[in-house]
């Protein structure tokens, strides 16, 4: 029997990539949400069971795991019967962690959080353009990794595809659209994903709810043009 309990808020990336994985292995768990507005995650029985106060935070049984890359690993490796999300084979794996950390120290604290800091913490109304640029970067690399495979680690769909869409997908949606002339493959992959059964209520809800708020914090980008790209991607993205 599960006793999977998930803190978090649906709206963070890395709490919908670990969404993304229970209901891909179908594990049943409680979500705890958390008001980090108002400190929840700062509260002393959070900071008991994670120092770090961060989102996702998952408890199992007596056991407190945090960082979304650890919580999705684990989960495969403990629950699921194939390891098909999460491949055994050394160098499989191997690509599969590479993308896990580029998701991490890139996208995630390299470029994410920087922009969550200057609007959410410096009050900055614009997306700086080296910030942008960074951001381009980031894609044409995952075009790359996308060059012989339809998904980011290979042939088949892994935990490294929900940890960087849930990024990806919120960028995409607030501030940096992956332009199908630009990205062929990234958009594909972005559509691929979109079409998983489970894939509007773990990762498009949340990711909609925090494009919103970071496009709000934009007024000066949204010219008439930017703002077209943007509602053409609203408007087809639930249906991808
Ligand atoms: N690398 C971490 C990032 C976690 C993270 O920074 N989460 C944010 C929310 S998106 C958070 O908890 N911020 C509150 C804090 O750091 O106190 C992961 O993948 O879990």
């Amino acid at each position: 029997m599960v006793n999977l309990i998930l803190y978090g808020t649906e709206s963070s990336p890395p709490v919908r990539a670990v969404l993304l994985t229970l209901r891909a292995l179908q594990l049943e768990h409680e979500f705890r949400p958390l008001d980090m507005q108002a400190g929840d995650h700062l509260k002393p029985e959070m900071l008991r069971k994670n120092p770090q106060h961060t989102v996702p935070m998952l408890e199992d049984g007596e056991s407190c795991i945090w960082d979304s890359h650890a919580i999705i690993g684990y989960l495969v490796n403990k629950y699921s019967q194939s390891d098909e999300l999460y491949p055994k084979d050394p160098l499989q794996r191997a690509v599969v962690d590479q993308r896990l950390h580029f998701e991490t120290g890139v996208l995630f604290h390299g470029i994410f959080k920087q922009l969550q800091r200057a609007l959410f913490k410096e009050n900055a109304t614009e997306v700086a353009k080296d910030r942008l640029a960074e951001l381009r970067d980031a894609y044409a690399l995952l075009e790359q990794f996308l060059a012989d495979n339809p998904y980011l680690a290979g042939p088949q769909l892994t935990i490294a595809d929900f940890s960087i869409v849930a990024t990806v997908s919120t960028v995409h949606l607030s501030y940096c659209p992956v332009e199908d002339t630009k990205y062929p493959k990234l958009s594909a992959w972005l559509a691929r994903l979109s079409s998983l059964p489970f894939y509007e209520e773990d990762n498009l809800r949340g990711a909609r709810l925090l494009a919103d708020k970071i496009r709000a914090k934009l007024p000066k980008q949204f010219d008439k043009l930017w703002q077209k790209a943007f509602e053409d991607i609203k408007s087809g993205a639930g249906k991808q």
